[in-house]
């Protein structure tokens, strides 16, 4: 993202949840005119830090196979279904973008990894939202006996349940 922030004039607070606020952002464009969007944010970010979350692309290594790219699938409420998705999740206050993404992903697969690479704060919905993202790339030895039965520990809320198949 670019350094220049914009003009700010005022944030009119519309909604408040635990999670996410609707606001009225009035700002002056770059032609000098004074307008208004309506910007969602989350409620959540930590002081100190510019990211929102990390999103992790995990590479699973393991000898005599190829490398693979480690997805989740989970039940996401706003689109009322089950994604298949990279992991990724929220920084947590103190932690840093590398320590969050391999807390993550122990949490969402169950491997452990280790960090490879960071990407600059990315933000993916800038129409919508504030919200921003690390990308964080990781290596994860299939090799290590740690990682041969990867137990997910996603919440009961959010795991994906695969039910019998209708006759
Ligand atoms: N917008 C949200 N609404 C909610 O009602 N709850 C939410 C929102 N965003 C996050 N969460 C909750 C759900 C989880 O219990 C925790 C942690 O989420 P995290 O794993 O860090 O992030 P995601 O993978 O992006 O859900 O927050």
């Amino acid at each position: 993202m670019e350094p220049n922030r914009g003009i700010f004039l005022c944030f009119y607070l519309m909604a408040s949840g635990n999670w996410v606020k609707l606001e009225k952002t009035t700002y002056v464009d770059p032609a000098g005119n004074t307008r208004t969007w309506e910007t969602v944010k989350r409620t959540t970010r930590q002081n100190n830090t510019e990211a929102d979350g990390v999103g992790i692309i995990g590479v699973l290594k393991r000898t005599l196979h190829k490398d693979c790219m480690v997805m989740v699938k989970q039940f996401r409420p706003p689109l009322g279904c089950c994604t298949l998705e990279f992991p990724a999740g929220l920084i947590d206050e103190g932690e840093t973008a590398e320590a969050a993404a391999l807390r993550e992903l122990k949490e969402e697969t169950g491997y452990k990894g280790e960090v490879v690479g960071v990407t600059p704060v990315t933000c993916l919905d800038p129409g919508l939202s504030n919200c921003t993202t690390q990308i964080v790339l990781v290596n994860i030895n299939g090799d290590d006996v740690e990682n041969i039965h990867p137990t997910q520990e996603l919440g009961e809320d959010r795991r994906f349940v695969s039910r019998p198949r209708r006759r």
